[in-house]
C-alpha cells in the first residue's frame, strides 16, 4: 500500500500556501519575542533607579540576557523555518514539543526545524531548534530507520517568503491518501544552485553520515575523513553551531577556536556560522594564529617543507640559545682601582649554563646579570684587600646599578622578539651553525635564500615565531584593563544606544584576554595541510580542548605524512579518538569529478575515493597551446566560463605563476572570477574552474599530484584547463 502522490502544481501551490500561513505565524512570534526582550531591557533600566549595588548588577545581568537574547533573535535569518517532520502517533513525544499545528497524521504530530527554537505564548513549540535531540529525525530518518516520520518536508525560502516545498515520502504506509508528497528530495535542487562568493551553510539538507559527526560527543577528539566535496567543512562548522548549542556554558565561556587553511578560505566560509545564529565562534587562518600577525603569503613547496618540518624547532632552540647580533664579546669595569673582566669565553659560558636547562630566555635575564656580577665579585674578593672588599650583596647593587652594566646587559641579553630572531635566520652563517647535524645543505641553502629574499611574512613563519615566542617568553606586558561592556564612559555604567546593547552583549560573549589558549573547543579544517610545526602552534591553544579534526589525506601538500601525524598526536595527546567518514561527493558533477579521480589513482590506486551524486552530462574541456598562446587562451576559457555559469569562477594556477597570471585577468571584468594559487584554491569551489598549466601544479614538489588533484576537484559544473603540457592527463 502506498499514498497517492499528490504532485500537481495546483497541489504544490496549495501546500506552499499553508506552509507561508505557518510561517507567517512563526515571525509574527518572532516579533512579539524581540518586543518582550527589549521591554525587560527597559525594565532593567528602571532597576537602576533603585541605586543599590545590588540592583546595579541584577540590572546589568538583565539588560545583558535580554540584550543578548534579542541579538540571537535579530540575526538575519534567511530561511528561519527550514523543515518540517510528519510524524506518526507513537513517535509523538511527551508535551514537550506538542506542535500548534494540525498534525498530517492523524494522531501524530507536524515538527517544525529552524534555525533557532520558537515557542508560543501557550509554550508549544512552534520551531524547534535544528541542534535539539527533537531535530534529530529531520537529518537521520531513513526509510529503513524512520524514526517515526512518515514524511520530512524541506521548505525553501527567500526572506520570509516561502517559495517552494520539497518532500520525502519514509513511510507509505502510514500516510494518509490525503497527505500530499511534493517534489522529489530537496538535495538535488539544493545542489544546483549557483555557487556565491561564500559558503553556504546546509543546515537544510544535512545528511545522516553528516549529521553523525556534527552531533557525536563533545570529547576528546572527533576526526572526520572524506574525499573532496563530501561536506567535510560544511560538517566542521555546523558542528561548531551544535556544541555551542548542546553546551553553551563550556564552550561559549571557553571559546571555540576553528582553523582553516588561508584567508581566502575563512573569507569564504565566514557567513555560514552568523547564517546559523552563531557569533561567539573564533575564526582564523593559520596564517593568523599568533596575536597580532597575519600572514598571507604561501612559501614556495620546498621552502614550507621545511620550515613546517619537526626538525626546525631543534633549530630554533639552537637559534634562541645564541648571542644576539652585536652583542660584547668581553666586560670590563674598573672597581676600587681594579680592573674586573669577562671575556667572551665567560660571557659564553654563562649563557650556556643558563639557557641550559630550558627556560624562557627573555625571563632569565636578571638570572644571567646575577652570574656575571657572582664572576666579578669573586675577582674583586680576589684582587681587592680584605677591608676593601664587599658583600655580594653591596656589590651586585653597586655594579648591577652602573650605567656600564646596564649598557653591557642590553647590547648582551637583550629581550629578544620573536621576529627579531627568526630575522637571524637570514645570515647564512649563524643558519649553518643552528641547522648543522639537522638539515641537510641543500635545505640550508633554501631556507637562508627565502629568508635573504623576504620582505613579508609567510604563512609558515607564523608558526616559527610561536615556536619562538615559546622559547624566549614574552617580555613581561602591562595587561590591558579588560572593559567593562556596560560602560561608556569613564565612570560612567549604561547602556544608551541599541548599538552599544548589541555590542556590549556581543563583546561579552566573546572577549577573550590577548594571546588567549585555553579554548574549551578546536575545529581544525583542512587538517591534512597542516604541517608539524604548525600543529605544536595550534597544540598549544588547546591544552584542556576537545578537539574537531577534519580533513582528506589524499589531497595533502605535505609531503612527510608520519611526520605530520606524529606532530599532531602529540598535540591531542591521549584524548579518546572518534573516526567518521564521509562517502558521498556533494559538490562536482560526476564528470569532473571522474577526471580528478583518475589523476589521483594514478598516483595513489590504493585510495578510496567518494562517489558524486550529480551528472551534468558535461565533460571538462583541456586547451593545449604553445607557450605564447596561454594567457589569451585562459582569458578566453575564462570569460566563456563566467558567461555559462551563474555563480562564481575561480582561475588556479600553478603557485610560481600565481602573480602572472593575476596580471592576464587585470582587465576583465567580473566580480564572480577570483584567481587563486593552487595551494589557496584547497577548501574552496566555484561553479567554473580554470585550471592554468595542471601539468606544473602536478610538478609542485613531491606532493603535487595531489594539489592538483585539489585542483581539478573545485568546479560544481565547468572545468576548463589550459597548459603547454598535456602529459598530466590521465
Ligand atoms: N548535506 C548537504 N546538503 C547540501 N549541500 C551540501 C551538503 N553537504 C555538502 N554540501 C555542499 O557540497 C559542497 C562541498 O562541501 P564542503 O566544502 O564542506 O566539502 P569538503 O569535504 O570540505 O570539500 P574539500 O575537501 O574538497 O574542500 C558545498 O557547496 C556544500 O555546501
Amino acid at each position: 500500500m502506498s499514498a497517492p502522490v499528490h504532485d500537481s502544481d495546483s497541489v504544490r501551490q496549495s501546500e506552499i500556501a499553508n506552509e507561508q500561513r505557518y510561517v507567517d505565524r512563526v515571525y509574527t512570534r518572532l516579533g512579539e519575542l524581540r518586543r518582550s526582550a527589549a521591554e525587560v531591557e527597559k525594565g532593567g533600566y528602571s532597576l537602576a533607579k533603585a541605586g543599590t549595588h545590588g540592583a546595579l548588577v541584577e540590572r546589568d545581568a538583565m539588560v545583558f540576557h535580554a540584550a543578548r537574547r534579542r541579538h540571537a533573535l535579530d540575526a538575519e535569518y534567511e530561511g528561519l523555518v527550514f523543515g518540517r517532520l510528519d510524524l506518526a502517533p507513537e513517535a509523538r513525544k511527551s508535551d514537550e514539543y506538542t506542535s500548534p499545528v494540525e498534525p498530517a497524521v492523524p494522531g501524530g504530530e507536524a515538527r517544525y526545524i529552524g534555525r533557532l527554537g520558537l515557542r508560543d505564548e501557550a509554550h508549544e513549540s512552534l520551531v524547534v531548534d535544528w541542534r535539539a535531540p527533537a531535530a534529530a529525525p529531520f537529518y537521520r530518518a531513513t526509510p529503513t530507520d524512520r524514526m517515526g516520520v512518515v514524511r520530512r518536508r524541506t521548505l525553501r525560502s527567500s526572506g520570509e517568503k516561502v517559495l517552494d516545498v520539497s518532500d520525502d515520502l519514509l513511510d507509505p504506509a502510514a500516510a494518509p491518501d490525503t497527505m500530499p508528497v511534493i517534489g522529489d528530495g530537496a538535495l538535488l535542487a539544493t545542489l544546483t544552485r549557483a555557487t556565491g562568493r561564500g559558503m553556504r551553510d546546509i543546515v537544510a539538507t544535512i545528511q545522516r553520515e553528516q549529521d553523525d559527526a556534527i552531533r557525536s560527543p563533545a570529547l576528546g577528539v572527533t576526526i572526520v575523513r572524506g574525499g573532496p566535496g563530501t561536506g567535510k567543512t560544511a560538517v566542521a562548522l555546523h558542528r561548531a553551531a551544535y556544541l555551542l548549542y548542546a553546551d553553551r556554558n563550556r564552550f561559549e565561556s571557553g571559546g571555540v577556536l576553528v582553523i582553516g587553511p588561508s584567508e581566502v578560505f575563512v573569507s569564504y566560509v565566514s557567513r555560514v556560522l552568523p547564517s546559523l545564529g552563531e557569533e561567539t565562534v573564533t575564526l582564523r587562518s593559520l596564517g593568523q594564529i599568533v596575536e597580532r600577525v597575519t600572514a598571507t603569503r604561501q612559501d614556495p613547496t620546498e621552502v614550507a617543507a621545511v620550515k613546517g618540518s619537526l626538525r626546525m624547532s631543534k633549530v630554533l632552540a639552537r637559534a634562541a640559545r645564541d648571542a644576539a647580533p652585536g652583542s660584547p664579546d668581553r666586560f670590563r669595569v674598573l672597581y676600587r682601582g681594579q680592573l674586573l673582566q669577562l671575556g667572551r669565553r665567560a660571557l659564553d659560558e654563562v649563557r650556556h649554563a643558563v639557557l641550559a636547562p630550558g627556560p624562557k630566555r627573555n625571563a632569565v635575564r636578571a638570572k644571567a646579570a646575577g652570574q656575571v656580577l657572582d664572576i666579578l665579585w669573586r675577582q674583586s674578593v680576589e684582587l681587592l684587600p680584605a677591608h676593601r672588599q664587599q658583600t655580594r650583596e653591596e656589590f651586585a647593587s653597586e655594579i648591577a646599578s652602573s650605567r656600564e652594566f646596564i649598557q653591557f646587559m642590553n647590547a648582551w641579553w637583550p629581550i629578544l622578539t620573536p621576529q627579531q630572531v627568526l630575522g637571524w635566520l637570514a645570515d647564512p652563517a649563524r643558519l649553518r651553525r643552528y641547522a648543522d647535524g639537522i638539515l641537510s645543505r641543500v635545505e640550508i641553502d633554501r631556507l637562508a635564500a627565502a629568508y635573504q629574499g623576504a620582505e613579508e611574512l609567510t604563512v609558515a613563519d607564523v608558526a616559527l615565531l610561536d615556536e619562538l615566542d615559546e622559547l624566549l617568553g614574552s617580555p613581561a606586558v602591562r595587561k590591558r584593563r579588560r572593559r567593562d561592556p556596560f560602560e561608556v564612559a569613564e565612570g560612567v555604567r549604561e547602556v544608551t544606544t541599541y548599538a552599544d546593547r548589541m555590542a556590549a552583549a556581543r563583546a561579552v560573549a566573546t572577549a577573550r584576554p590577548e594571546d588567549y589558549r585555553d579554548y574549551a573547543h578546536i575545529v581544525v579544517d583542512e587538517a591534512q595541510d597542516v604541517s608539524p610545526m604548525q600543529w605544536r602552534m595550534v597544540g598549544r591553544r588547546g591544552q584542556y580542548a576537545s578537539w574537531t579534526i577534519v580533513g582528506d589525506p589524499a589531497q595533502a601538500a605535505w609531503a612527510d605524512a608520519a611526520e605530520a601525524a606524529r606532530a599532531r598526536d602529540a598535540a591531542l595527546g591521549s584524548r579518546r579518538r572518534s573516526e567518521y567518514t564521509l562517502t558521498t561527493n556533494y559538490r562536482n558533477a560526476a564528470e569532473i569529478f571522474d577526471l580528478a579521480a583518475a589523476v589521483i589513482r594514478n598516483a595513489e590506486p590504493q585510495l578510496e575515493l567518494p562517489t558524486a551524486v550529480r551528472s551534468s552530462g558535461i565533460l571538462p574541456v583541456h586547451h593545449l597551446v604553445v607557450a605564447p598562446d596561454l594567457p589569451a587562451m585562459a582569458r578566453e576559457a575564462a570569460v566563456e566560463v563566467v558567461g555559462e555559469v551563474a555563480g562564481t569562477v575561480g582561475v588556479i594556477a600553478p603557485m610560481a605563476m600565481q602573480q602572472e597570471v593575476a596580471g592576464w585577468f587585470a582587465g576583465v571584468d567580473s566580480d564572480r572570477l577570483q584567481v587563486v594559487g593552487s595551494l589557496e584554491a584547497k577548501g574552496m569551489e566555484y561553479d567554473g574552474v580554470i585550471v592554468v598549466e595542471p601539468a606544473a601544479i602536478g610538478a609542485e614538489g613531491r606532493s603535487g599530484v595531489r594539489t592538483l588533484y585539489v585542483a581539478l576537484s573545485r568546479a560544481t559544473q565547468r572545468l576548463v584547463t589550459v597548459g603547454t603540457d598535456n602529459s598530466w592527463l590521465p
